[in-house]
């Protein structure tokens, strides 16, 4: 596999605030990442790094290897950050056309990207009677002509209403089966799974996780527990491998597994080691429960 992008340690401060903090990952040649967190999370930041509209403030990024420079880099690059801007009064064609002029591509390269984003029967038709959805999908006709090795999106479906949302992301997987690397921000986790192989979770510009979408969802659940020594009970889970964040809820104490286990084998472990639970239920959180867990913001001991 070879490496598109590699993020090592990078921040961005605002003045005191830190909007991108020690953040590391890279983008591998065919995948499709999604850089998924709440508003604010530093994700726009993170794009616009890379991207060179915006100034690191510590840490460093290599396109491809880092063998070339990041102005000639970005050639192979296509990206939209901002919203859609094309000339009111011109076709999607002649837009298009503009923009091949502009980047120095050959203009043949327009029907081939008009039909990847369906778009090939209004190519005739003025952008100014375009729907949001048709504007968006215009961008990313745009963002293709120069044959990107990677196609950067953020918040590719915002405002659009369902049938658009869908349209996109239909548009996005077809762009990632003919090989097209993408890298894409999103505050939507139904998004990221529909669409990504690949995310990298941000919260207030840390990442919480990087990883495959298929790895988010192994988590192996939760235990509710509660005992006449909670004290005891705590210390023996935490001396446990079996167990990863312990917390305590109210009465309770809450145990996320690390391993498969099942009720009543753990029952019969924390019995050996001297524990009488008299309340014990194993649960598994789905994704949204564990992205929202992921994000929120108390503090938890495994994410801070
Ligand atoms: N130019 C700027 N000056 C000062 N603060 C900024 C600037 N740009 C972004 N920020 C702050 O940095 C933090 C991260 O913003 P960023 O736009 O990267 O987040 P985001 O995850 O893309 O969220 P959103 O989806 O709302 O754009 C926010 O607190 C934001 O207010």
């Amino acid at each position: 596999m070879s490496t598109i992008l590699e993020i090592k340690n990078l921040t961005k401060k605002f003045g005191k605030l830190v909007a991108v903090n020690d953040l590391s990952f890279s983008i591998e040649k065919g995948n499709v990442y999604g850089i998924l967190g709440p508003n604010g999370s530093g994700k726009s930041t993170t794009l616009g790094i890379v991207l060179n509209v915006v100034n690191k403030t510590a840490g460093d990024f290599a396109w491809f290897g880092g063998n070339t420079s990041t102005h000639n880099a970005l050639k192979k690059v296509g990206a939209i950050i901002e919203s859609p801007n094309f000339y009111p009064y011109m076709t999607a064609k002649q837009n298009l056309e503009l923009v091949c002029k502009i980047k120095g591509v050959p203009v043949t390269q327009v029907q081939k990207a008009l039909k990847t984003v369906d778009l090939l029967e209004r190519q005739n038709d003025k952008f100014k009677g375009f729907s949001l959805g048709m504007k968006q999908r215009l961008a990313i006709a745009s963002a293709l002509l120069n044959d990107p090795e990677i196609l950067i999106l953020d918040e590719p479906t915002n405002g659009l209403d369902p049938q658009g949302i869908h349209q996109i992301r239909e548009i996005i997987k077809k762009i990632a089966s003919e090989g097209t690397t993408i890298l894409l921000a999103s505050h939507l986790l139904d998004e990221v799974e529909k669409v990504c192989s690949h995310v990298v979770i941000l919260r207030k510009g840390k990442s919480l996780y990087v990883g495959s979408v298929d790895g988010m969802n192994a988590s192996f659940g939760f235990v509710t527990m509660e005992c006449a020594d909670m004290e005891a009970l705590k210390k023996v889970l935490e001396a446990d491998t079996n167990f990863g964040v312990i917390k305590t809820e109210g009465e309770k104490i809450v145990a996320y597994l690390t391993k498969e286990i099942d009720a009543a084998s753990l029952n019969k472990l924390l019995f050996e080691k001297g524990i009488t639970l008299s309340h014990l239920v194993k649960r598994k959180e789905s994704l949204e429960e564990q992205f929202l867990e992921l994000t929120k913001n108390t503090t938890n001991p495994t994410l801070n």
